[in-house]
């Protein structure tokens, strides 16, 4: 991912300057805000889990970076009432390095796994009858000498985290019997989270002004977060007490955060499918070539919002501006191809959905 990437106060991705996001964390499941259905499931099979005396069943988050997977993990733990071991895929280098972990967990712990799909085949392997029998299984030696050893591990949940469950392979995907998806928040729910933030950071923001700052962050709470941060300390220099709409606003216009959370970046995809490809379709790989970014990149941090705007379209043949998007650039789009036509059909499109494996 390019510098300037991170540097965008709108990228959901973690950056340095969020160091400080550990103390907005939610600690308890009732802190947690928004993800309701998931809020909901988990807290019933946490109490069953609990009752029980049993190991929580292995739980899988994904989603887009930010949603709060990571606290979620942590919450996990804590109202499991157990210990809470993090490492990630990345990191596992050696089955050993798997193995000392797995026999260092205490009867019931969460081991979390974050970026999971950046596990190592040869550790999958390893992986799978540590979750499915609570058994590992090792070879000691090389050549017509080795042997294999198994031993028993405590029970333990294991927790996943990853920004795309596409890329996990199927048998590793089955083996959590806790999947759930974290979707981008409401403006409503990121403005209890950023009036709650405000007050854990004490300092006096306005209803309207949490509102402002929360339809301008994207459904991110990592992002909500940090644009509160920047707003505390625009407000700070210009020695505002009490920060309302106004001074949110003059604050995140300043940071080039427009009115529905768009920056440059953001702006300059939209303007080079409308420009360029005259609304599109246009394939991500061309448009990623023509931004000079990674297509990870456009589909993990830029394009989700987007997305859920509507501000584009994603359909089989590619991206296509959708008319919030011509709007959001100011211009008219001209009369649409037939091509244009035939994917934007609702009957086509509602096929495409039932069926997303069919062109
Ligand atoms: N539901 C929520 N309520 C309040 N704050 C939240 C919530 N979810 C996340 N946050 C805040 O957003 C920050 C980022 O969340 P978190 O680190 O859990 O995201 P993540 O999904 O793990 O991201 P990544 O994919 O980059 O690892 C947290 O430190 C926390 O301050
Ligand atoms: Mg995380």
């Amino acid at each position: 991912m390019s510098e300037d990437m991170e540097e965008r106060p709108v990228s959901p991705v973690r950056a340095t300057e969020d160091a400080g996001e550990a103390s907005l964390r939610p600690q308890t499941l009732s802190d947690f805000i928004g993800q309701e259905g998931n809020r909901q499931n988990l807290a019933i099979f946490i109490e069953a889990a609990r009752a029980r005396g049993e190991a929580l069943d292995h739980v899988l988050l994904h989603g887009p970076p930010g949603l709060g997977k990571t606290t979620l993990a942590q919450i996990v733990a804590r109202e499991l009432g157990v210990g809470f071991r993090a490492t990630s895929g990345p990191v596992i280098q050696k089955s050993g390095d798997l193995a000392a972990i797995l026999t260092n967990l205490q009867p019931r712990d969460v081991l979390f796994i974050d970026e999971i799909h950046r596990l190592q085949p040869a550790i999958e392997e390893v992986l799978y009858p540590a979750m499915e029998d609570f058994q590992l299984d090792l070879v000691i030696g090389e050549g017509p000498a080795a042997r294999s050893l198994r031993i028993d591990l405590p029970p333990f949940t294991l927790v996943g985290a990853t920004t795309r469950s596409g890329l996990l392979a199927t048998p590793l995907r089955d083996r959590f019997g806790i999947p759930l998806r974290l979707v981008l928040y409401t403006p409503d729910e990121l403005r209890v989270i950023v009036a709650r933030g405000a007050r854990l950071l004490g300092f006096d923001l306005t209803e309207d002004g949490a509102h402002e700052i929360a339809r301008r962050s994207r459904g991110t709470p990592r992002i909500a977060g940090r644009l509160l941060r920047r707003v505390r300390d625009f407000s700070a220099v210009e020695g505002r007490g009490q920060v309302d709409r106004a001074i949110a606003d003059a604050a995140l216009t300043r940071l080039e955060v427009d009115h529905r959370g768009l920056d440059a970046m953001d702006r300059r995809y939209l303007r080079r499918i409308a420009e360029h490809h005259a609304g599109g379709p246009v394939g991500v790989e061309t448009l990623a070539a023509a931004l000079a970014e990674a297509r990870d990149t456009l589909e993990d941090v830029i394009e989700p919002y987007l997305i859920q705007e509507g501000l584009i379209l994603r359909t089989s043949r590619g991206r296509m501006l959708g008319e919030p998007g011509w709007r959001h650039l100011d211009m008219v789009p001209p009369p649409p191809s037939p091509e244009q036509t035939a994917l934007l059909a609702p009957d086509l499109f509602a096929a495409h959905d039932r069926n997303p494996a069919k062109p």
